[in-house]
């Protein structure tokens, strides 16, 4: 193989906080694993850890990579890299962040290619923001943001010309294309990847698993809820008024639908039932609209970052009829939970004249609700 790997993974992560950043784990892989992984078959993998790391490092990739003690700076970890390196074997070189673990093929073999007619070669994104200066969280002036790229990495060279340039530059450059523009190579700019983000921050790493589909959260929850028959000339049920020879027992409105389905979301966000929220011996909810309940409820699963994908509720009862009010019932329903209407279903069944819904006793309803956090 005429190619080497450097993959520099010898910086503390001090930004991201906690554990060094190369160790922690992303869906189930530590990100130098993931970033060892990416490497798999493109060269001969050298990476650079702490000098403290080094045990650690046999432990995780023995046979699989050359390993090197890193320096105080990336620039330096670079370089012992590139030292340990045999001119006679390697004619180029990929200098990758090992905190970049999700770089693709695609980014690699641009790298690649661009080097069979360059000395150097990077990936890299146009801006695409509006770029602006400012001190103390205040704008001061523009700045135009043509002809401006973001960085990333794998950074290609040829091995002699990369190896010359870093033992010629005094030290501190943020990358190796720095080094080599001190030293007068021309770069070739190759399309880079949105995906390919540096671990950098602590917001990065939940991002990271967002990309790779795995931070998603989804909860489902059900909910229940019977009341019985009492006087009265309506129903109130899904929040619609339904005419009826008679009313609903309760000590709010009595919407056995509308509490079924509030009991639905906080059972999915495991925030107990209506009663914990809107206890029924406080008299300020005696009467109450149950759409303060179910605003509550949906409301408290936004503040969770989660989002109603879908609610199904059910009402079961002989009379009155539902299948007339049915869709104004779960327009109402999306209304209150701010959801797009075609998300909310409602129906009903009768029980076949069985039981206390059979004998018009009273209605009991089912909900069923998946929440999605993305
Ligand atoms: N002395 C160093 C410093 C950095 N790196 C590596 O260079 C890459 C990019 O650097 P950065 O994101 O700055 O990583 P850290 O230095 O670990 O982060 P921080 O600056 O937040 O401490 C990382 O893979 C990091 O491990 C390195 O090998 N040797
Ligand atoms: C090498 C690099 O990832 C290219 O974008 C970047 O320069 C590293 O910068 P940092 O200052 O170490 O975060």
């Amino acid at each position: 193989m005429d190619t080497a790997i450097i993959i520099v993974a010898a910086g503390r992560g001090t930004r991201a906080g906690g554990e060094p950043k190369q160790w922690r784990m992303l869906a189930g892989q530590s990100v130098l694993a993931r970033t060892v992984a990416a490497f798999r078959g493109a060269g001969r993998i050298i990476v650079v850890l702490h000098p403290d790391e080094i045990v650690r490092g046999i432990a995780e990739f023995a046979g699989q990579v050359t390993l090197v003690a890193g320096g105080e700076t990336r620039a330096q970890s670079v370089r012992n890299a590139l030292e340990s390196i045999d001119q006679n074997e390697i004619s180029f070189v990929l200098i990758h962040d090992g905190a970049r673990p999700m770089v693709s093929p695609a980014v690699i073999g641009r790298v690649r290619d661009a080097l069979k007619k360059s000395t150097a070669a990077a990936p890299a994104l146009a801006v695409t923001d509006a770029l602006w200066t400012g001190v103390g969280a205040k704008v001061t002036g523009l700045q135009r943001r043509d002809g401006l790229y973001r960085a990333q990495t794998p950074q290609g060279f040829h091995f002699p010309a990369i190896l010359a340039a870093h033992r010629a530059h005094p030290g501190g450059a943020a990358d190796d294309v720095e080094v080599a523009l001190a030293a007068g190579l021309d770069v070739a700019i190759v399309e880079g990847e949105e995906e390919n983000i540096k671990l950098t921050w602590p917001g990065d790493f939940a991002r990271a698993e967002r990309m790779l589909g795995t931070g998603m959260d989804i909860r489902t929850g059900n909910g229940y809820d019977v009341h019985a028959f009492t006087d009265g000339d309506h129903v109130m049920l899904c929040g619609i008024r339904v005419p009826h020879s008679r009313g609903l027992l309760g000590h709010s409105d009595a919407d056995v639908g509308m509490h079924a389905l509030t009991d639905a979301i906080y059972g999915a966000l495991a925030e107990g039932d209506i009663g914990r929220h809107f206890p029924p011996s406080d008299p300020q909810w005696k009467g109450a609209a149950s759409q303060i309940f179910l605003a509550h409820a949906a409301g408290l699963a936004r503040e969770k970052d989660y989002r109603i994908s879908n609610a199904d509720v059910t009402l079961v009862c002989e009379r009155p009829k539902i299948g007339p009010h049915a869709i104004e019932m779960a327009n109402e329903l999306a209304r209150i939970t701010g959801v797009e209407p075609d998300r909310i279903s409602v129906k009903a069944t009768t029980s076949e004249r069985l039981g206390f819904t059979g004998r018009e006793e009273g209605i009991a309803a089912l909900a069923t609700v998946t929440l999605v956090k993305p």
